[in-house]
């Protein structure tokens, strides 16, 4: 393996990466207390993770649930030391496992198994103001130019990332505005997704709720122009507060039957069609929770993204596994760091972390001058592919 940057870490004061141990997971936490009315026993399990994350160190015992041979040697590897001394990744992925077990969500003995702690919050967004927006402008779309239509739905899925709810747990009021693109491949994008052949286009989903509504916008429209079958990778379980799901797909197809238009209640129609035609495949992995980088994916996983015609990774936490959430010089190419990526892949992404690789040297100056928070705020944005 090539000399890579240092992993983050969450041990500098005033950073991004401390911020969410310190100011994100306490909101975090205090959301879920208000949300469910969970017995005792729940509420202090939460209120001692987030304790124990913040001045404690990383217990020996593995925390219970799927994949537990993966976490026993991630736990062994780290048991004893400071969560301060951990990186940031890591540090974030096992956050949400003890959480789901502080939740109870694995335990088949427990009322509380299955019951998505996030759920409530995906369910505000799928009810809310924003989404019927989207929608609005969804239909709107019908009869554009087939360029424009095709540009309009990758922009809606890209901006789409900025609703991811992790992010606004403790920025609620963040701007969703549409921002400015720091690196736009989109040509490359449709090159790679439209060209012949029968290999699928594999989306890895993020967020449920705003996002994956615009990306299943997008995956009808790969379904309407690609040669291929289409895969949609989601995650195994709920994760990061708002990632999508199995069930988060389901409900959202639901939300999109019940909208006055007819051109949503048509994309949900299309949506269930190519499902049960096995054009369109809903995949999950175990490796998409777990608290690694894809360059070292399971070889099963590995496989899939090499034999796919292109891999789009949709937000911030699939960059971040994607390309190492690392020190990486911003000016460093995407497709020096993504080098090692098994096949064709592409990154839609609005910058909500400290990481940036592939920016413009000049419009970095620029940028870090005139906006220094500009990596923070989910108002710049990559498409970013390496063929
Ligand atoms: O993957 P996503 O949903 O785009 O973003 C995940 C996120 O909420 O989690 C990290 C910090 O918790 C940040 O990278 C980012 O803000």
């Amino acid at each position: 393996m090539p000399d890579l940057p240092p992993p983050i870490g969450i041990d500098r004061p005033g950073s991004f990466s401390r911020s969410v141990f310190h100011e994100r997971h306490p909101v975090l936490i205090a959301n879920l207390v208000g949300d469910f009315p969970y017995p005792p026993r729940i509420a202090e399990a939460l209120e001692a993770l987030l304790a124990e994350s913040l001045a404690g160190t990383v217990p020996p015992r593995t925390p219970g649930g799927p994949e537990i041979h993966t976490w026993h040697l991630e736990v062994a590897a780290r048991a004893g030391l400071p969560w301060d001394s951990l990186p940031f990744l890591w540090a974030e992925s096992y956050f949400y496992r003890r959480l789901l077990r502080a939740v109870e969500y694995h335990h088949y003995d427990s009322p509380w198994c299955g019951v998505d702690p996030f759920a409530p919050q995906k369910h505000a967004q799928l009810d809310g103001p924003e989404l019927r927006a989207d929608l609005d402008a969804y239909a709107a779309l019908k009869g554009a130019d087939a360029a424009d239509r095709r540009r309009a739905l990758l922009l809606a899925s890209l901006w789409g990332n900025q609703a991811d709810l992790g992010f606004r747990t403790n920025n609620p009021g963040a701007d969703t505005g549409v921002g400015e693109l720091l690196a736009d491949d989109a040509d490359a994008l449709w090159a790679l997704a439209e060209a012949p052949g029968e290999a699928p286009v594999i989306v890895v989903a993020d967020n449920a709720g705003r996002e994956i509504t615009a990306d299943l916008a997008l995956v009808d429209h790969l379904l309407e122009t690609a040669t291929g079958p289409v895969e949609l990778h989601l995650k195994p379980h709920p994760y990061f507060v708002s990632d999508a799901t199995g069930l988060d797909v389901s409900d959202t197809l639901r939300a999109l039957d019940r909208d006055p238009h007819e051109e949503v209640r048509d994309l949900a129609r299309r949506l269930r069609d190519a499902i049960r035609v096995g054009w369109l495949r809903l995949r999950t992995h175990g490796a998409y929770v777990h608290p690694t980088e894809y360059r070292t994916a399971p070889a099963d996983l590995a496989e899939e993204f090499a034999s796919a015609k292109l891999v789009i990774l949709k937000g911030d936490l699939n960059y971040r596994r994607l390309v190492g959430d690392r020190e990486w010089d911003p000016a460093t190419p995407f497709a020096e760091a993504a080098g090692y990526f098994p096949g064709p892949v592409a990154a839609l992404r609005t910058a909500k972390s400290d990481l940036a690789v592939g920016v413009d040297p000049a419009r970095l100056a620029a940028l870090d001058a005139e906006a220094p928070d500009w990596r923070l705020t989910g108002t710049r944005a990559f498409i970013q592919v390496r063929p």
